[in-house]
């Protein structure tokens, strides 16, 4: 059993507990341990994961949010910058799931967020187990 941490980006209510859900579900069908955490937005989400990383309690994380775009380029950071801050943290061996969907209206978001449908969140926390197993298997 591992100690996990969702951070969540709760922009979109009924979205959120959609993935937060399939998340959940992932986690604790695999016998792990899970909080949730939110922040205001995607942006935060990175910043949130490396001080929650750097204070030892959670042995990975799940990125959970929705970014779907508006009328400006402020898609392009939110969605763009989220993910960068992510693999940053990854590269620096963070366990880490991306399941910060980016889409283009609330349809997509619908079907991505649904766990009997794409299962956005179950499939980061699937991803976020992988690369804690991986950690463990090379130290
Ligand atoms: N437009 C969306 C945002 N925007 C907010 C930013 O993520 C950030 O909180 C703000 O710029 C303050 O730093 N966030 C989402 O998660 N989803 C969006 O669609
Ligand atoms: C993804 C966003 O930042 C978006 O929700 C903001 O919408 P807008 O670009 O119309 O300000």
């Amino acid at each position: 059993m591992a100690r996990f941490l969702i951070v969540e980006a709760r922009f979109y209510d009924h979205l959120n507990d959609m993935l937060v859900d399939g998340a959940r579900s992932a986690l604790e069908a695999a016998g792990h341990e899970v909080e949730v955490l939110t922040v205001p937005g995607a942006l935060e989400i990175p910043g949130a994961i490396a001080m929650a990383s750097d204070s030892g309690q959670f042995d990975a994380f799940v990125a959970i949010g929705v970014v779907i775009r508006g009328e400006t380029y402020h898609f392009e950071i939110v969605a763009g910058e989220s993910a960068r801050g992510i693999m940053a943290l990854t590269m620096d061996g963070v366990a880490i799931g991306n399941g910060i969907i980016t889409v283009e209206n609330e349809e997509q978001a619908l079907a991505r967020a649904d766990k009997t449908r794409k299962d956005k969140g179950g499939e980061a926390a699937k991803a976020a187990i992988a690369l804690l197993d991986l950690r463990k298997k090379f130290g």
